[in-house]
């Protein structure tokens, strides 16, 4: 079990100061959803918490350890990433594109053995993904494309998960069923941290939550204590409240603008 924590982190992209003091705690066996309105730096902060953009100030620690002290290879063993980039460049198929999250595993020139193939298949599964598994990445859909992505990162059977908008080109069943998923690979010890537009999949799915507002996260903790009718008004500008859902879970009403 790992876990990932942000501690104090400052970024800047362009010159511009965009995080600023950031901490955050990805736990083993939770999903952690990260919030925030447009430009609030969602993606930037994940991207500090892989190493794709170098913090000013703070840190980041896989059990802590300084992910800037882990050798490249160390930390793709142990964090597993999708993102909103394309997945491939085309000429291969969904299940060799996918296959290449094993590598981090094997290493490049190693040749892929029977349990790597078995991963595949068991991902691909996972993501419903089978019956396009011999098809050419690029004559995908958006949607197919982001579970391809998803599939890879969970190839390389990670310690943590970090995910960017994993559901933006879902339908609705593919959201629920990528959302089930996670906590069920959550359950078994993953940690996991995406972002997400969606509050109210976020309160139904996720067991615990950040708000990130101009950079900061401006509260933290389980969705029901996070997401007060004050925060939703004065950090998303809407009307609304988390209330008891079906079979003892919650949900999140919103009925309008806060300034209307
Ligand atoms: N290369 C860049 N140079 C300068 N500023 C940038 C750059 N990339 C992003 N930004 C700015 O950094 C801020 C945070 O962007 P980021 O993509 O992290 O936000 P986000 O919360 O993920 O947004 P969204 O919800 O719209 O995806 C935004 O104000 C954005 O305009």
């Amino acid at each position: 079990m790992t876990t990932l924590t942000a501690l104090d982190v400052d970024a800047r992209l362009g010159g511009r100061q965009i995080l600023d003091g950031v901490g955050l705690t990805v736990t083993p066996g939770r999903v952690t959803a990260l919030v925030g309105p447009n430009g609030s730096g969602k993606t930037t902060l994940l991207r500090t918490c892989y190493r794709a953009l170098p913090t000013t100030a703070g840190l980041v620690s896989i059990d802590g350890a300084d992910i800037t002290s882990l050798r490249r290879r160390a930390l793709a063993r142990t964090v597993g990433v999708s993102t909103q980039e394309p997945v491939s460049l085309g000429g291969i198929t969904v299940r060799e594109s996918v296959r290449l999250g094993r590598t981090v595993k094997r290493g490049m020139f190693e040749p892929f053995g029977t349990d790597d193939s078995e991963v595949v298949d068991t991902v691909l599964a996972q993501v419903g993904m089978t019956a396009l598994a011999e098809r050419d990445v690029l004559a995908l859909s958006g949607g197919e494309r982001q579970r391809v992505s998803i599939a890879r990162a969970l190839a390389q059977q990670p310690e943590v998960l970090l995910l960017d908008e994993p559901t933006n080109h879902l339908d609705l069943h593919q959201q629920l069923s990528v959302l089930t998923l996670l906590r069920r690979l959550a359950a078994d010890g993953l940690a996991v941290l995406l972002t997400l537009h969606d509050l109210r999949m976020a309160t139904e799915y996720c067991d615990a939550m950040a708000v990130l507002e101009r950079g900061r996260v401006v509260a933290d903790g389980p969705p029901e204590k996070v997401l007060s009718p004050a925060l939703l008004a004065d950090v998303f500008g809407v009307r609304g409240e988390v209330r008891p859902g079906r079979a003892g879970g919650r949900t999140l009403d919103v009925w309008g603008l806060a300034d209307e």
